[in-house]
């Protein structure tokens, strides 16, 4: 077993393949982190899990392994508002990472600067009930209000069963929002079912939102034995509908995976099946990264 001491989830896989699929050249991995390393940034005390360490040259090995150029360092629920880990990683990439911080209500705006400064152009709001207990409403409203006037926007993760009671906080924010793994999708459904027609139309009639076309190793029921194809026509439909608000990401080092340990290499190999063409794969790996973390 990989499962790591003292960490309750598998480590990363430790031999990805090469990915038979080439990226191309400023191909953007837009939803990965970097954990710890724990004697110099601490977790959390209120974190729902303990990684393992994750560090930021490990990532960057892995970037280059894979081929590609850029990555977007999101803040995990692990080491809750303390994004020190996160900025580590940014100021040592040579420009060549973004972040999207997780902050609370209090933050100086002296502290959003030096944030900003590092790389950060976004805050994630976390809805995933078994990662984080969320803040009120009232509250994330006040965070957007505040990050609107710095031109960044809000990734927000949930799961598809939660969209309904969050759909109206969704289209209240004044800013543009990344959709964290398509919002989990239940595969078991139809793409076509209503389920999936809610999410189809939180995007359709919200210009402002976009979403990860990421984690089918988290969404599959098929698994890995099957290449997570169940996952494949959500993706599809969400890439080929809205092409210039979908991003990808690894999600290295897929923390808090139990079943199996996804291979990043496959997990690469699995882009031309979400965007069958060149211009959409420009559009997805670099076009829609750059023009949301790297114009300003
Ligand atoms: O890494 C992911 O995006 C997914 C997970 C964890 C987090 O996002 C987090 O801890 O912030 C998960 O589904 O457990």
């Amino acid at each position: 077993s990989q499962f790591v001491m003292d960490a309750d989830w598998l480590h990363w896989h430790q031999s990805p393949s090469q990915p038979s699929f080439e990226l191309p050249k400023g191909a953007v991995d837009a939803h990965c982190h970097v954990f710890g390393p724990g004697n110099e940034f601490g977790f959390a005390p209120e974190r729902k899990y303990t990684p393992c360490d994750a560090s930021k040259q490990q990532l960057w090995d892995l970037r280059d392994y894979l081929g590609f150029s850029r990555n977007v360092i999101v803040q995990a629920t692990c080491h809750g508002a303390d994004n020190n880990a996160m900025v580590d990683a940014l100021l040592a990439s040579n420009g060549l990472a973004r972040g999207v911080a997780t902050i609370k209500e209090d933050i100086s705006d002296a502290e959003l600067d030096r944030l900003h400064a590092a790389g950060v152009r976004g805050v994630r709001f976390n809805f995933v009930k078994r990662l984080v207990d969320a803040l009120p409403f009232d509250s994330l409203k006040r965070i957007a209000e505040r990050i609107v006037k710095r031109d960044w926007h809000i990734v927000i993760y949930f799961e598809s069963q939660d969209l309904p009671e969050l759909y109206d906080f969704f289209t209240s924010l004044p800013t543009i929002l990344v959709v964290d793994h398509m919002g989990r999708p239940d595969v078991t459904k139809s793409v076509e079912g209503e389920d999936f027609a809610l999410f189809l139309k939180f995007m359709l009639e919200n210009e402002n939102v976009w979403s990860k076309v990421s984690c089918p190793e988290r969404i599959s029921i098929d698994g890995p034995n099957k290449g997570y194809q169940d996952v494949v026509p959500f993706a599809r439909k969400v890439v080929e509908s809205f092409p210039d608000r979908v991003l990808w990401g690894t999600d290295w080092p897929h923390p808090n995976m139990k079943s199996h340990m996804p291979d990043d290499g496959k997990l690469v190999d699995m882009i031309p099946l979400f965007a069958p063409t060149t211009e959409l794969q420009q559009k997805l790996l670099i076009d829609n990264p750059m023009r949301l973390y790297w114009s300003k």
